[in-house]
């Protein structure tokens, strides 16, 4: 029988994903809250706004009628920024059929009680089968038909290999993992390292700099998920490293173009209205700053990226302390393997 799928955002990634669903045969409801956007999706058949020159599949419905697009849906998947994610959850969910599964999209991090989207669905829909997808994944570039590779995490293994056999194509690889959170919080966290990539990139780092900033930011965003219980085994795989090399290195992130303009002298208010997209980051960096103070987790490149972003410091005398004050351990856990 043809799946009916739901897709809640049509920003840039909820319309590549339900673009490949309904490629893939599915029957899908990409729900958007803009009637102008509507408009303009029905008559070009594109979603100029976010994935200009990317012809949507007959199979996928532009919709703005929530109830519409959730009642029957085998899965509902969660494509809006974090800061909407709890609004419109609780929206769709006097629609949700019992058996409906709910796979969040979203990197981000809710300030009130730092829980991942994840936990936001546990506690709003706790009889329902759950999963994240998170990974190396460009927007624009799935569009553009790259070879690309993403991460299915669930306890259930079930919704993983239902949404492996939904979304696998061509061009589309997905891979499994049962590390829910680590999966996820790999994705929220690695946009903070893209932003300090970005600004690093527009003060003119050299390669040799990149490659350190990388390897310390995977050092530092595993040392804190290990701390919150997560497995630091999930950094080194697609969700960890590769989502970290993508946007620290591609100018398609936002987060990286964020930090660019940030390099450039512009100041954050500036840099988010340039950017007019989404940019998980910026709240991401407060919320774990926060955090990492509470639980004393060392986190010198937050701190630092802390300072410049949401405290205005000189963005050179920062880097500069940065690097120096760093503890010297190359790879820390084979110091606590080692009880060193
Ligand atoms: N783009 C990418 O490459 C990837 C993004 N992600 C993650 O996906 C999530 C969504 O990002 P992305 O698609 O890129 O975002 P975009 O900025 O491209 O689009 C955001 C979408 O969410 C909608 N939206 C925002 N606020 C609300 C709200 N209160 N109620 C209803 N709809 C709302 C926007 O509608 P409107 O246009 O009306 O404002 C728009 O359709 C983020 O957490 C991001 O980190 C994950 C992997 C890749
Ligand atoms: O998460 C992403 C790629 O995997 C998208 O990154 P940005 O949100 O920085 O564009």
């Amino acid at each position: 029988m043809t799946q009916k799928i739901a897709v809640l955002g049509g920003g840039s990634f909820g319309t590549v994903v339900a673009n490949i669903a309904a490629t893939r045969g599915a029957d899908v409801h990409l729900w958007m809250r803009s009637e102008k956007q509507l408009q303009d999706i029905l008559e070009t058949g594109i979603n100029t706004r976010y994935v200009p020159k990317y012809p949507l599949h007959e199979r996928l419905i532009p919709t703005n009628d929530l109830a519409g697009a959730v009642v029957g849906a085998d899965i509902v998947f969660m494509a809006v920024p974090s800061k909407a994610f709890r609004v419109v959850l609780n929206d769709a969910i006097p629609h949700l059929g019992a058996e409906t599964a709910l796979v969040s999209l979203t990197k981000g991090i809710e300030p009130e009680g730092f829980r991942l989207m994840s936990e936001v669905l546990e506690e709003l829909v706790p009889d329902h089968p759950i999963g994240v997808i998170s990974g190396p994944n460009l927007a624009k570039e799935i569009a553009q038909g790259h070879l690309t590779g993403t991460v299915v995490a669930s306890q259930s293994p079930e919704l993983r290999n239902q949404v492996h056999d939904l979304l696998s194509d061509r061009s589309f690889r997905v891979y499994t993992n049962p590390d829910v959170y680590g999966v996820e919080l790999a994705g929220a966290l690695k946009n903070i390292y893209a932003i300090a990539s970005g600004m690093a990139a527009a003060l003119g780092m050299g390669e040799n700099t990149r490659a350190l900033l990388m390897t310390r930011s995977l050092a530092e965003m595993s040392r804190f998920a290990a701390r919150l219980g997560a497995n630091p085994l999930t950094f080194i795989g697609l969700a960890g490293v590769g989502d970290l090399v993508v946007t620290c290195t591609s100018p398609l992130s936002r987060n990286y173009r964020i930090g660019q303009a940030i390099g450039q002298g512009y100041n954050l208010k500036q840099a988010v209205k340039q950017l007019g997209e989404t940019a998980e980051g910026v709240n991401t960096l407060k919320v774990v700053k926060a955090k990492a103070d509470e639980l004393e987790v060392y986190m010198p490149l937050v701190a630092g990226l802390y300072a410049v972003v949401h405290e205005n410091e000189d963005v050179d005398v920062i880097a500069q302390q940065l690097m120096l004050g760093e503890r010297a351990s190359d790879v820390e856990f084979i110091f606590d393997s080692e009880n060193c």
